[in-house]
């Protein structure tokens, strides 16, 4: 049996490095699973144009899977995605929720998309590519919209469906996740509390701005590409960086559109996924 799914890329308002809670928004690119089941009884998984990249995640979100609804079956993992991994625009949280729809399709499994969701969050803890589970992430590519969640028990506190246009830009260098400074980041809990209210009361684009400055500081990524996005737009960082990404209406984005593109890297406009992850 074979089964494809895809989900959605996202970018941040709130890290939650600093306090446990996080937010986060879908964005139009997708990465894409697809997983074969067969009788060898054990796992194995690839990414494409990048041979020697780390397939634990992907592999651990269908042995989840198949440890909890299969029957002795092993399986193959394919994944492709529009963004790269380690940009900050949370293709593992993609990867691992288009792993485990594709999985429960293929075992014929019906499970709602919070459940389907928190497998991957756990194969993402059980892989070590996570600092708090990154349920923010996976619940923005899993359900599509904004979510606001609290990490420390993968608890879905709000989501919204804004219709943002995204100016995303990123650059050249790569920051993974897992290797991210945490205790810097922890000592700017209280302007995270600031944003937490801000996400809290629907203010995101408020609560963005100030994410992009405190987290810039904190994990030591520059600040020119917010000033550069103000006051028309607002910016932030995107996750543990180096990516960031702007929302605001059109107008306002196509003119930084041609300032970020002077940047090394690569920058393009999109919009908010409001759909979340499919099945194909
Ligand atoms: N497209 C993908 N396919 C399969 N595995 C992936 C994919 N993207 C990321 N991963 C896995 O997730 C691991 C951690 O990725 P990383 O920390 O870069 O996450 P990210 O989601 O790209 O970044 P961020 O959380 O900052 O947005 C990678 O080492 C890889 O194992
Ligand atoms: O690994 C993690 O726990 C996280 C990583 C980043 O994407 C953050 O934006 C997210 O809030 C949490």
């Amino acid at each position: 049996m074979i089964a494809r799914a895809a989900a959605p890329a996202a970018g941040t308002v709130l890290n939650a490095l600093a306090n446990g809670y996080g937010s986060a928004f879908a964005i139009d690119a997708d990465t894409e699973a697809t997983v074969e089941l067969d009788d060898t009884g054990t796992v194995s998984g690839e990414i494409e144009g990048a041979e020697d990249a780390d397939t634990r995640l992907i592999e651990r979100c269908v042995e989840r899977c198949l440890e909890r609804f299969g029957d002795g079956e092993g399986a193959h993992v394919h994944t492709e995605s529009e963004v790269p991994m380690a940009s900050g625009l949370k293709s593992s949280s993609a990867a691992a929720n288009a792993t485990v729809l594709a999985t429960l399709e293929a075992l014929g499994v019906d499970l709602d998309r919070k459940a389907a969701c928190r497998i991957g969050v756990a194969a993402a803890r059980d892989a070590g590519v996570t600092v708090t589970g990154a349920f923010d992430d996976a619940s923005a590519s899993m359900l599509g919209g904004v979510t606001v969640t609290d990490n420390t028990d993968d608890e879905l506190l709000a989501r919204d469906e804004p219709d943002w246009d995204v100016l995303v830009y990123t650059p050249d260098e790569r920051a993974y996740s897992a290797d991210a400074d945490v205790s810097r980041c922890e000592r700017i809990a209280p302007m995270a509390d600031i944003v937490y209210e801000l996400a809290a009361d629907g203010a995101y684009e408020s609560a963005m701005a100030v994410n992009g400055f405190a987290f810039c500081a904190a994990l030591e990524f520059p600040t020119e590409p917010l000033i550069e996005a103000m006051p028309a737009a607002t910016a932030s960082l995107s996750g543990t960086g180096p990516s960031y990404t702007a929302v605001g209406d059109r107008e306002a984005l196509e003119p930084l559109e041609s300032v970020w593109s002077e940047r090394a890297g690569h920058t393009w406009l999109t919009t908010t996924q409001r759909t979340g992850a499919t099945v194909r």
